[in-house]
């Protein structure tokens, strides 16, 4: 271990060693701890909140307090020399108290107010920096008799994690006038991001946002009541509000470099879909072809999963034929499929797409692109949807389907030239690249329309993973499981179900491997007539007759 690494060890052990023996401690004793701590750290902040504002108001506007306090000496010294009789202090304590009254004011409302304060302040400096920053940004114009004329400010409200200016053009610009300003203004301004929303023809809302790192979030057990295959909660957004991720309908990319997090929205999306999948509204195809590390910790919640290049090939022809099917029965009766217990939305999950499209050999390659790119063009309106996760975005990972997906997720990404491969013109308002290596699973998703959005997805652990399996397995009929060996709870609950029949559609070339067949039980021995209990007491052992 460094020195480094054991000094935080060591760090770490004694802060928990000092939160077992005070905050942590249980009881009264404990209570007390914890309501002292926070009252401390109430007064500190309000304190610090008080003389921050007020030592701010003093440094910017020292006029006034500088003369208060001259004042007061002289009228301090004054009374000294004059050896006056009276209280000396607190006629020049008050002049200086007078002097800082608007510090004080200031420093009362910080302190009773933070969050208010704040914004106002902020709002305030943006308001004041905004005729330089939109001049240098190309928002102004000089117009003939020498005056600068700038696209005005109108309004600058706040919004958990982003600032928004709401901006008016004049006669000679557009709206995309602010739009291509955008990135210069963000810049001036020392946002992370930006987007753009027109409010009205001459109208324009420019959000900066204000912070890049979004805190991470462990998944709990989801919610039994939640039965939902439209959209699914993933994490949270820059402001701290649930995301939630649209399934139905949609074909999702997911790409990240290797340790980006696409586990946690692998198991953002399955977890969510988890009580749909108990109730058999949902089945689940997974193709993992990096060994079934993932897809085989929650095991049983997929019906079918392939950790062969060859199965995942059959795979993509069951649902080729699932398609096939439907779209017979549907034909001049629905446009788009409604799941259903019985007629489920087929969702197939693949890890590590380029195992499969690049790294196989040839035949398959051309194969299984073949038969993903029929999935992706036929599959949605008929309720077969993908979820693919690659660690490269470049051609020969995806083969031609990149742009047949739509819903794109990036995670953090080596380059630009990687985010533009997977975004497209997206770059600047969604840079994946520049996501910090720290936060795995934060990732732009770019919705069907077009808006990227910075999410951070909740994680989930191997446990949660395995309970989540345990507590909404699929329903017998959905399973053909293909059990492995290994004796955690959930192999154990594939082995026992692989009794259940497979129900996949028939044909030649849509086979999937059949579960294993239960041996017919041999017929009864008929029982022994029991010996009496003596003979049997002194009896050897014999072998016990099945019953
Ligand atoms: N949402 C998350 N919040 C916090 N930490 C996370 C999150 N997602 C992943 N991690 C951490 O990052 C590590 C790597 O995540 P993960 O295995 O999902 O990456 P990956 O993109 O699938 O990598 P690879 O392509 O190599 O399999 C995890 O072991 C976990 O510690």
């Amino acid at each position: 271990m460094s020195p480094a690494a054991a000094f935080r060890d060591y760090d770490a052990r004694a802060r928990a060693r000092i939160i077992a023996a005070t905050t942590g401690r249980p009881g009264r004793a404990g209570l007390a701890w914890r309501v002292l701590v926070r009252v401390v750290a109430f007064t500190a902040r309000r304190s610090w909140m008080f003389t921050r504002a007020s030592g701010t108001w003093a440094v910017k506007n020292p006029g006034l307090p500088v003369i208060g306090l001259v004042l007061a000496m002289l009228w301090y010294g004054v009374l000294t020399l004059a050896e006056w009789p009276g209280d000396r202090t607190t006629g020049p304590l008050l002049l200086l108290v007078a002097a800082m009254v608007p510090g004080l004011f200031l420093g009362v409302w910080a302190a009773s107010f933070p969050r208010h304060y704040r914004r106002t302040m902020n709002a305030r400096d943006i308001r004041r920096a905004w005729p330089a920053n939109a001049n240098d940004c190309g928002l102004g114009r000089t117009e003939r008799d020498g005056t600068l004329r700038l696209s005005k400010l109108r309004k600058v409200t706040h919004q958990a994690g982003a600032v928004v200016l709401r901006v008016e053009t004049f006669a000679g610009q557009t709206l995309d006038t602010v739009r291509r300003a955008a990135p210069a203004i963000a810049t001036a301004y020392g946002a992370y991001g930006y987007d753009t929303v027109a409010v009205k023809p001459r109208v324009i809302d420019l959000v900066l946002f204000s912070t890049a790192r979004l805190a991470r979030r462990d998944a709990v057990l989801p919610d039994p009541a939640r039965v939902t295959t439209d959209v699914v909660p993933v994490g949270r957004t820059r402001g701290g509000e649930p995301c939630t991720m649209q399934i139905i309908g949609r074909h999702t990319l997911v790409v990240g470099v290797s340790g980006a997090g696409k586990g946690s929205v692998l198991w953002s999306v399955v977890g969510g879909l988890a009580p749909a999948i108990h109730a058999g509204i949902v089945r689940l195809w997974g193709v993992d072809l990096k060994k079934g590390l993932e897809v085989w910790t929650g095991r049983a919640l997929f019906g079918h999963a392939a950790d062969s290049a060859e199965d995942a090939l059959q795979v993509l022809r069951a649902l080729l034929r699932v398609i096939d099917e439907r779209g017979a029965a549907m034909r001049g009766v629905s446009r788009l499929h409604v799941p259903a217990a019985g007629d489920p939305l087929h969702v197939l999950v693949i890890d590590e797409l380029a195992d499969l499209m690049a790294y196989s050999d040839s035949d398959i390659r051309r194969e299984a692109e073949r038969l993903v790119s029929k999935i992706l063009t036929q599959g949605r309106a008929l309720g077969v949807v993908v979820v693919a996760c690659v660690q490269n975005p470049r051609q020969d990972s995806l083969g031609g389907t990149r742009s047949l997906y739509t819903q794109k997720i990036a995670l953090r990404l080596d380059s630009d030239s990687e985010t533009e491969m997977v975004l497209g013109g997206l770059v600047d308002l969604a840079p994946a690249h520049t996501i910090n290596r720290n936060d795995p699973g934060t990732a732009y998703l770019v919705t069907e329309d077009g808006t990227p959005q910075l999410v951070r997805f909740d994680y989930w652990p191997d446990d949660l993973i395995r309970l989540t399996a345990l507590h909404y397995a699929a329903p017998a009929e959905h399973t053909a499981p293909l059990p492995r060996g290994g004796d955690d709870a959930v192999n154990a609950w594939a082995t026992a179900s692989a009794k259940a029949a497979v129900r996949l559609p028939a044909g030649d070339d849509h086979e999937v491997p059949a579960p294993r067949q239960r041996k017919p039980r041999a017929p009864r021995k008929p029982r022994a007539p029991r010996a009496p209990r003596q003979a049997a007491a002194k009896a050897p052992a014999t072998e016990e007759v099945p019953s």
